[in-house]
């Protein structure tokens, strides 16, 4: 597991992480997400030891990163596997050279690398493209040779930096699927960090928003959800966009579990009836359908009355504009 205790990193002049505590549990996906500058990268950097932190921990299966060098930190690096944005294949290579060459500089035997190389390729799908070099792959093929190179060490951790954002949405959901059926086989714990929701939506169990290189949020995506008012919960299920007519009277509601239909039956039974739903998203996340919407009411004494009749029944609405 990683476990992140008051974390602290500071440039001259700036400080890129200002004590961040969180923990990831064993075989977990947790998605870590934030604006340009908010400290997602240097935190990487920092669980990996490139980068050495100020002060604080960063443990990984209770071993502190932050307290070794030399030798012993580079020990502990093999039990970390990364996944860039870009595979960054070297391209004199074909795919499986690629997958051997970090066991070629830990000096793994020629035969025992081969081998271990094409079960990594079989275990991404690339078994018949093992002896193209990247320029025969496609983006998304490059990302699963990467992800096989990365899992080369067997690492108990695979920390991946924006590993979708090149790709397509077809590819990007390829690539997510199997980082999650790794998980599954191998039992692995993933760090993502992302700027796409999507990705968190997609698979990730857990997830932390970092601003100003400090936890703004973090927990597991049920509990994010269950508060609709929470900042991720408002990234991860957005409100389409406000129709411009200035007439209309409308409510915006968020569901963390509850069906469409109760909210219907709720302003029927309180003569409060809607006329028509003008924008919304509904979607089932993490086995909880969630979803925001937008009502268009009669007037604004039905607005109210409907507001006040779906709050009593513990159903978020914002508070009109
Ligand atoms: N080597 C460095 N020297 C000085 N300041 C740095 C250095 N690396 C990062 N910073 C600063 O630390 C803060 C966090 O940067 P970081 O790259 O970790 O953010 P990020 O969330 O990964 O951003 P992005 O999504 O753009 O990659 C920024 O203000 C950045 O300018």
């Amino acid at each position: 597991m990683i476990e992140l205790q008051e974390l602290r990193k500071e440039f001259a002049g700036s400080t890129a992480l200002a004590g961040i505590s969180l923990s990831v549990a064993e075989g977990e996906i947790h998605g870590i997400v934030g604006r340009s500058g908010a400290g997602k990268s240097t935190l990487i950097r920092c669980l990996t030891g490139l980068e050495s932190a100020t002060s604080g921990h960063a443990r990984i299966d209770g071993v502190d990163i932050t307290a070794l060098s030399g030798a012993r930190l580079r020990a502990s690096r093999r039990s970390i596997g990364m996944v860039f944005q870009h595979a960054n294949l070297l391209d004199s290579r074909t795919a499986l050279e690629n997958v051997e060459h970090p066991l070629q500089v830990a000096g793994v035997p020629r035969a025992a690398r081969r081998a271990r190389a094409l079960e990594l390729l079989e275990l991404v799908g690339l078994t018949d493209r093992a002896g193209n070099h990247p320029a025969q792959l496609s983006g998304g093929q490059q990302q699963r040779v990467g992800i096989a190179r990365a899992l080369a060490s067997e690492p108990k951790i695979l920390l991946c930096d924006e590993p979708t954002s090149a790709l397509d949405t077809q590819t990007t959901g390829q690539i997510l699927s199997l980082i999650a059926s790794l998980r599954d086989r191998l039992g692995i714990t993933v760090l993502i960090i992302t700027h796409e929701m999507s990705v968190v939506r997609e698979i990730c169990d857990s997830a932390t928003l970092l601003e100003h290189g400090r936890v703004t949020q973090t927990g597991m995506l049920g509990e994010i959800l269950a508060d609709p008012s929470s900042p991720l919960a408002r990234d991860l299920v957005p409100l389409p966009r406000a129709s411009d007519d200035p007439h209309r009277r409308t409510l915006e509601v968020a569901l963390a579990g509850t069906p469409l239909g109760t909210v219907f039956d709720i302003a029927e039974s309180t003569g409060t009836p809607i006329s028509a739903v003008e924008s919304g998203t509904l979607e089932t996340i993490d086995g909880t359908q969630v979803g925001r919407l937008r009502l268009v009411c009669a007037d604004t004494l039905q607005r109210e009355r409907l507001s006040t009749a779906l709050r009593a029944r513990g159903i978020h609405v914002e508070e009109a504009a």
